[in-house]
């Protein structure tokens, strides 16, 4: 007999008031790299985002990313092709200690108000390992053959 084992890292979501009935961020197709994230605005009151304009949006969830992991908070690519809708900050980083709600950095591009509507599929968040460098000063750098050359030293 075998036994599979399900080897993916758990991630804890803690609902706010804000997300109440809202659905879990979720994977919408078998191999999707991010789960989508809703927007947790009130029903009552859409959120208009005016070309140009910027807007700090909640998802209605605390996300505790496991240990040695990020959280990449990511635009969708139907919202920026068709609206110019994209996240400021992207990729935005959701750090493995934060305990605050995920809100997401929405930007306006293109030339029309985009109306923001409670449980809208506003980005996606993709979970990524991380790797935490130690930082040690030294004097001097290793030779290479590129040296200091970069920003198109190779050509275009
Ligand atoms: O798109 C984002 C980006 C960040 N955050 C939250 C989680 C993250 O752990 C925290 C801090 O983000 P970041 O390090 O990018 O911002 P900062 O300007 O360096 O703020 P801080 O000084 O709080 O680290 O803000 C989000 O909810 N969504
Ligand atoms: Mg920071």
């Amino acid at each position: 007999m075998t036994i599979h084992h399900d080897t993916r890292p758990t991630l804890n979501l803690i609902r706010l008031a804000n997300g109440e009935d809202l659905d879990l961020p979720a994977y919408e197709s078998k191999g999707a790299a991010g789960m989508d994230l809703r927007a947790a605005v009130d029903g009552d009151a859409p959120l208009t985002l005016l070309p140009g304009k910027r807007a700090l949006v909640p998802t209605g969830f605390i996300f505790e990313i496991p240990e040695g992991f990020e959280g990449q908070v990511r635009p969708r690519s139907g919202l920026a092709f068709k609206h110019g809708i994209t996240c400021l900050n992207s990729p935005g980083t959701v750090d493995s200690d934060y305990r605050g709600e995920v809100k997401v950095l929405l930007a306006n591009l293109g030339e029309e108000a985009f109306v923001i509507e409670r449980g809208m599929r506003i980005a996606q968040m993709v979970i990524a390992p991380v790797t935490q460098a130690r930082v040690a000063e030294i004097t001097s750098a290793s030779e290479t053959a590129r040296g200091a050359g970069g920003f198109g030293s190779t050509g275009v």
